[in-house]
C-alpha cells in the first residue's frame, strides 16, 4: 500500500463547486472566474451561487437576502454563553462551541440548505457579541436593512460603515467563501460522512481552520510584519526565518505553485485601505515581504496564500488580529455547508488506512514483572 502522507494529490469526492488550477494560479466557484466574482458580486449572490449551482435570479437573491437577514440573531441562552465565558477566551473556541450549542437546540428535520442558512447567518453575530463584550460594550443587535457584510462591521463597530470598508468586506467574503478540498472543509465532510449532523460537521470545520498552518496563518501573517517594523528590515528578517527552518507565514500552498489569485486580489484592497486609514508603511512592509519572499521561495514555487494580505484587510477593517480566523469561518461556512450537502448526496464513509509499521505477537507481561 502506498503512503500519501497528507492525502496529497488523493482525491475523496467528484465536485461542481469549486475548481482550482494550481499551476496557472486561477480559482472557479461553480465555473465562475474568483476575478468576476470579486468585481461583480456580493456576498448574497455568491453564497447562492455556491449552494445551488446557478447565479440567481432578481426574485431568488432577494429570498436569500431576507433568508439570511431575518435569521441573524442568536438564542439567549447563547449570548448568556457569551457574557459568561472568560474574556480572554480564543475567540475560535467561543465561535465553535456556540455553534456546538445552536446544534444542540436544533433537532428539526428541515433541509440541510436551511440550516447552512441559519449558520451563515448567526457567526459573524456570535463573533461580534464576544468582541463587543470582551470589550465592555454592550452589543449590538443585527440590523436588518443592512448586507450581510455590512452588518457585520455594524455589528463589530456600533455605527454603519462607509461603502468603501462596506465593499472590501464584502469581496474579503467572496474570497474565503469555499476552496474545495482544504483541511477544514475535509473535516467536516469526515464528520457529515458518518451520518452525524451539520452542526457537528461545522464544528470539526472551525476546529480544523483555527490551525496557524490554515486559517491561522492570517493572523500570523500580520504578526509578523507587525515584528519587522520597518521596510529595511525585512530581508534580513526574512533571511533569519528560513535559515533557522521557519516559514514565512502566509506563503506557500498544497494546490497553488503560483500566486494566489485571491491574494493578488487582496493586495488592491489591502493597498486602498492602507491609503485611506494613513497605514501606507505597514502595507509596504507587507509588499516587500511578497517581494522578497517571491524572489527567494519562487524557486520552489512558494509565493503569498489568500492569509497573506487578509490579515492586513481585516486588520484595517478593525478586527483584532485574535478575530481574524473567525472572518474567515464567517465565510467559508458557505462552503462547508455546500460542500456537505454535495457529498451526502452520494454519501461514502470516510475512512482511510494507516500502515501499521509496529512490532506484531508481543507477549503480554504482568505489571509487577516489568521493568
Ligand atoms: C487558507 C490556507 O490554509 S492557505 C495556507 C496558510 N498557511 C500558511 O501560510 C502557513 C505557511 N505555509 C505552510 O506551512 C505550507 O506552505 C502549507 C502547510 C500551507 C502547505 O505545505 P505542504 O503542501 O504541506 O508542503 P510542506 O509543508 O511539505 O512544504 C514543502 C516545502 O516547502 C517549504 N515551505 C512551504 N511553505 C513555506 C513557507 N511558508 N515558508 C518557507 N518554506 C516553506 C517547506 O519548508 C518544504 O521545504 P523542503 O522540501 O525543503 O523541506
Ligand atoms: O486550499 C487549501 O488547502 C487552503 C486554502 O487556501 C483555503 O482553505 O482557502
Amino acid at each position: 500500500m502506498e503512503l500519501r502522507k497528507g492525502l496529497e494529490d488523493i482525491a475523496i469526492k467528484e465536485t461542481e463547486i469549486t475548481y482550482i488550477d494550481g499551476v496557472l494560479g486561477r480559482l472557479y466557484y461553480r465555473g465562475y472566474s474568483i476575478y468576476d466574482l470579486a468585481e461583480f458580486s456580493n456576498f448574497e449572490e455568491t453564497a447562492y451561487l455556491i449552494w445551488f449551482g446557478k447565479l440567481p435570479n432578481k426574485k431568488e437573491l432577494q429570498e436569500i437576502k431576507e433568508a439570511l437577514a431575518e435569521e441573524r440573531e442568536i438564542p439567549e441562552y447563547i449570548t448568556e454563553f457569551i457574557k459568561n465565558v472568560r474574556k480572554d477566551a480564543n475567540p475560535m473556541d467561543v465561535l465553535r462551541t456556540a455553534v456546538s450549542m445552536l446544534g444542540i437546540e436544533d433537532r428539526s428535520n428541515e433541509e440541510l440548505w436551511k440550516k447552512a442558512v441559519k449558520l451563515t447567518a448567526k457567526i459573524p453575530t456570535i463573533i461580534s457579541y464576544f468582541d463587543r463584550v470582551r470589550k465592555g460594550l454592550d452589543i449590538v443587535h443585527p440590523d436588518p436593512s443592512l448586507s450581510h457584510a455590512e452588518n457585520f462591521l455594524y455589528m463589530m463597530r456600533g455605527e454603519k460603515p462607509n461603502p468603501i470598508d462596506s465593499r472590501t468586506m464584502d469581496v474579503a467574503m467572496i474570497l474565503h467563501m469555499d476552496h474545495e478540498m482544504n483541511a477544514s472543509t475535509f473535516a467536516c465532510l469526515v464528520v457529515a460522512s458518518t451520518l452525524s449532523d451539520l452542526y457537528s460537521a461545522i464544528t470539526a470545520g472551525i476546529s480544523a481552520l483555527k490551525g496557524p498552518l490554515h486559517g491561522g496563518a492570517n493572523a500570523e501573517a500580520l504578526k509578523q510584519f507587525m515584528e519587522i517594523g520597518s521596510k529595511d528590515k525585512v530581508e534580513e528578517y526574512i533571511l533569519k526565518k528560513l535559515e533557522s527552518g521557519q516559514r514565512i507565514m502566509g506563503f506557500g500552498h498544497r494546490i497553488y505553485k503560483a500566486y494566489d489569485p485571491r491574494a493578488k486580489i487582496l493586495k488592491e484592497y489591502a493597498r486602498n485601505l492602507a491609503k485611506e486609514k494613513g497605514k501606507m508603511e505597514l502595507f509596504e512592509i507587507a509588499e516587500k515581504v511578497d517581494e522578497i519572499g517571491c524572489k527567494i521561495l519562487g524557486k520552489k514555487n512558494i509565493y503569498p496564500n489568500v492569509d497573506f494580505y487578509a490579515g492586513l484587510v481585516f486588520y484595517f477593517l478593525g478586527f483584532d488580529p485574535d478575530l481574524f480566523p473567525t472572518v474567515f469561518a464567517s465565510s467559508r461556512i458557505v462552503g462547508w455547508t455546500a460542500h456537505v450537502m454535495e457529498y451526502l448526496k452520494d454519501n461514502k464513509l470516510i475512512r482511510p488506512k494507516a500502515i501499521y509499521k509496529g512490532e506484531i505477537g508481543r507477549k503480554y507481561i504482568n505489571i509487577e514483572n516489568r521493568e
